[in-house]
């Protein structure tokens, strides 16, 4: 295992022992979410502990089944009580976040807002003074005429590039394509930049998760983690 999967593990050990029987959980996407799902299985397998979780993607979906994590959608139930989620830039102060390079960003946001706690996992490597320092901004982009919606983000100032699988766009579980948004810590203040970005018809929602993260957990390559809150 190499340090930032040591920074991922123990950042989803602490975010698991937040976990009380009885929660109805959001569970996020991506590596740092597959050791959460891995360590709640781990609990359950020891104690008791009745959750329910909603996975944010058709992986975490299939990955949680085969650990026997019991599930449900927001269709059955009302409100979480918590959702833990990765991310892929973390910024100090605000801890608003970029997510969405594993491509889950809309049914994140959705869980997100579902949920009266959100907490995110990540190594160290994820923290920044300044979204869009390092990773692109996921945008998810509804197929038809996704070029022109590309050049209206273009106008933006920031430079969109349509994400590929092999030699096809990606396409998320929605079906929509993403826009991966470069330039964004150049662009102004985060909150005008998803303003004007979801301002876009053809824009279905971006990565920018914005006060919204309650505390983020982040996991150092030695085991131990330091736990950021807002402010
Ligand atoms: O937003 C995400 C998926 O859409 C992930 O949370 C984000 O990409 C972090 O992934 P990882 O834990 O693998 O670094």
């Amino acid at each position: 295992m190499d340090d930032a999967a040591r920074g991922k593990q123990a950042a989803a050990r602490a975010a698991v022992a937040l976990i009380d029987s009885g929660m109805r959980l959001g569970l996020g996407t991506g590596s740092t979410m597959a050791f959460v799902l891995d360590l709640i299985a781990e609990r359950r397998a020891r104690e008791t502990l009745d959750v329910v979780g909603v996975p944010t993607s058709e992986r975490t979906r299939d990955h949680a089944a085969r650990l026997g994590i019991p599930l449900t959608d927001l269709d059955h139930v009302d409100a979480l009580d918590l959702a833990i989620d990765g991310a892929d830039e973390v910024a100090t102060g605000t801890l608003d976040l970029i997510k969405g390079l594993g491509g889950a960003l809309l049914r994140e946001k959705i869980v997100q807002q579902a949920a009266r706690r959100f907490v995110v996992v990540a190594d160290e490597g994820k923290v920044v003074t300044r979204l869009g320092s390092h990773a692109p901004l996921p945008v998810e982009v509804v197929p038809f005429a996704h070029a022109a919606t590309a050049r209206a983000i273009a106008a933006l100032g920031i430079v969109p590039r349509l994400r590929m699988d092999a030699a096809a766009p990606y396409r998320t579980d929605n079906g929509n394509v993403i826009y991966d948004c470069h330039g964004i810590d150049a662009a102004g203040a985060p909150a005008a930049l998803q303003s004007r970005l979801l301002a876009i018809a053809g824009v279905v929602e971006t990565g920018l998760f914005l006060g919204v993260t309650e505390r983020a957990i982040i996991g150092r390559a030695d085991g131990g983690s330091t736990e950021m809150l807002p402010g």
